[in-house]
């Protein structure tokens, strides 16, 4: 007899108003497999997601579990189900334990000792099972972010889930963290686990899916076999056209310098030297890419440029300094001196969530003369140039009208990019542009930021996908903990080259590198306990 589906679609739709985020879905997930799903952004993934773990209901439709029809009218269903979901933005008590946070909810009465003491020991073996090692005590506040998720793993298996959702788990993830991640998703499929995966890495569908759903425009267009198709064919399945996986791009010409900073220095709020004296130059025409691994001071530096902390040194645009903290060294004095930034968090910095897909594009730029008639602003006029900029970065719904928040992630990033660039900023910051973004995306913006070069402006790119930081730099500068270990050309260093750099380990120690890497994050480590004791 033929295997049940682990989960099998049929018919599903769902609208919000008049978007139909889902159109007539039929698909299925085979049992002990990794089931990739992909699409545009705005395709509609995160909502079947959704209603397959009862968030929302569909409009039509019926869902099966191992061969059973079963109604998920809410997310206890869905775990009853045996269905676990990782979202891409976790959901974890950041004040209590590993410990805590995995029986919250799951729970048959208050946490008693006895009942902790039982999920301990389940903890424990869940962990010896999947390489999933988290120390159940430590508080959610003080791991990092793959370990983090590692916890909302763990929450998962804890509730006996069969069927794992990961939404874009990647994301957030270290080079090294997202390695480990594959190892334990390998682990739960030999265990005859299901998991379903979106992603918008090609990369990680090719590396570790056995099945792939492309979905398009709210349908899902094909089901194929991972090992019978490859990059260009799913890109073009996704897209319904043949997508530019590299970038072309002619030499940089590079002009006078834009941006030199020195000795750039910061200190957050927790009194952690996060710049620790940072010198760069930016020339007009060319891209300076910052790669590094997230949280090495990458962040702090494009805010410190951009006005949004303070910080001592000294930064010269075209020449003249810029003040560096007190009146005119915010980021509406930093905008209006011709700096652009794309900040890395879109949600929290980029735009205002529940104002209008309009209003965020002149977000910054309000009070400039384009944007008023007399003392008020033109409404009507930045209407049209908010409907023009979603015209031309594919916006999907191409409606200003909508609130930031009920855009996808993807599209959200469009907003912020189109506001930005379209300024025709002398400089461009711009933090991890392509983040959550589809590859037809991917290629647009990647031209357009090439276009900006070519036109003379200065651009400084921080990126921590390093195939993005080799696609767009004319220059490449390696940070780690706070400082900049060192510069090279693209076409003169590989990746394995910029790998040791991002762990701190200079061309000096390299002839034993892991001893190395040990004993710089080791230092780094140190010196962040000490200055938050
Ligand atoms: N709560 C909501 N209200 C209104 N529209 C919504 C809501 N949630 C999603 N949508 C719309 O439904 C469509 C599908 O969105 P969804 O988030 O499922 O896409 P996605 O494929 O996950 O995209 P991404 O790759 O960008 O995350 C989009 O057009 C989106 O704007």
């Amino acid at each position: 007899m033929t295997q049940a589906p682990a989960i099998e679609l049929k018919g599903i739709s769902k609208a919000f108003g008049p978007v139909q985020a889902n159109k007539d879905i039929n698909v299925r997930v085979m049992p002990g497999t990794i089931h990739g799903i992909i699409g545009e952004n705005g395709a509609g993934k995160s909502t079947l997601m959704s209603i397959l773990y009862g968030f929302y209901k569909a409009d039509a439709g019926e869902i099966f579990v191992a061969g059973r029809k079963t109604d998920i009218p809410n997310s206890q269903a869905a775990i009853a189900a045996g269905i676990g979901m990782v979202f891409q933005h976790f959901k974890l008590v950041q004040n209590f334990t590993v410990l805590e946070n995995v029986i919250l909810g799951a729970e048959d009465g208050p946490m008693l000792r006895p009942s902790l003491a039982r999920a301990r020991g389940v903890l424990k073996q869940l962990s010896e099972d999947y390489e999933l090692s988290v120390d159940p005590d430590q508080l959610i506040e003080n791991l990092s972010v793959g370990h983090q998720q590692r916890v909302e793993i763990l929450k998962a298996l804890y509730r006996q889930a069969d069927i794992l959702i990961l939404d874009e788990p990647t994301g957030v993830l270290t080079p090294a963290e997202a390695d480990h991640l594959f190892r334990i998703l390998d682990g739960l499929r030999a265990q005859g686990k299901t998991i379903i995966l979106i992603t918008h890495k090609l990369r990680e569908i090719m590396e570790i899916t056995d099945t792939v759903s492309v979905m398009r425009r709210g349908g899902m267009t094909a089901t194929v076999k991972t090992a019978e198709t490859s990059p260009e064919q799913l890109a073009e399945l996704m897209v319904g056209r043949k997508v530019l996986l590299q970038v072309h791009k002619t030499p940089a010409r590079p002009g006078a310098p834009v941006l030199q900073i020195d000795d750039l220095r910061h200190t957050d709020r927790h009194g952690v030297e996060r710049l620790r004296g940072v010198s760069l130059t930016v020339h007009a025409g060319e891209v300076l890419g910052i790669a590094g691994v997230a949280g090495n001071g990458q962040s702090e530096l494009l805010e410190a440029i951009g006005g949004c902390v303070d910080a001592s040194g000294s930064i010269l645009l075209n020449g003249k300094a810029l003040p560096l903290s007190g009146p005119g060294s915010d980021g509406a004095a930093r905008r209006a001196a011709g700096i652009a930034h794309v900040p890395e968090d879109r949600q929290t910095e980029g735009l205002i969530m529940p104002f209008t897909a309009w209003e965020n594009t002149v977000f910054g730029y309000h009070r400039d003369p384009a944007c008023q008639t007399g003392p008020l602003m033109n409404n009507a006029a930045i209407k049209q140039q908010a409907q023009d900029k979603m015209t031309r970065y594919d916006v999907r719904p191409p409606n200003p009208a909508l609130a930031a928040r009920n855009f996808s992630g993807g599209n959200q990033q469009k907003i912020v990019l189109a506001r930005e660039i379209e300024r025709d900023p002398d400089v461009l910051l711009i933090g991890q542009p392509t983040r959550g973004v589809d590859i037809g995306a991917i290629e647009f913006i990647h031209k357009e930021i090439i276009r900006l070069r070519d036109a003379g402006k200065a651009i400084l790119l921080v990126s921590v996908e390093l195939d993005e930081i080799f696609a767009l730099s004319d220059r490449i500068a390696v940070m780690f903990d706070g400082k900049i270990m060192g510069e090279r050309a693209p076409e003169s260093t590989d990746q394995t080259e910029l790998g040791l750099l991002m762990a701190g380990v200079t061309a000096s120690q390299a002839g034993d590198p892991i001893a190395a890497v040990d004993a710089s994050l080791h230092q780094k480590e140190r010196r962040e306990a000490r200055a938050h004791d």
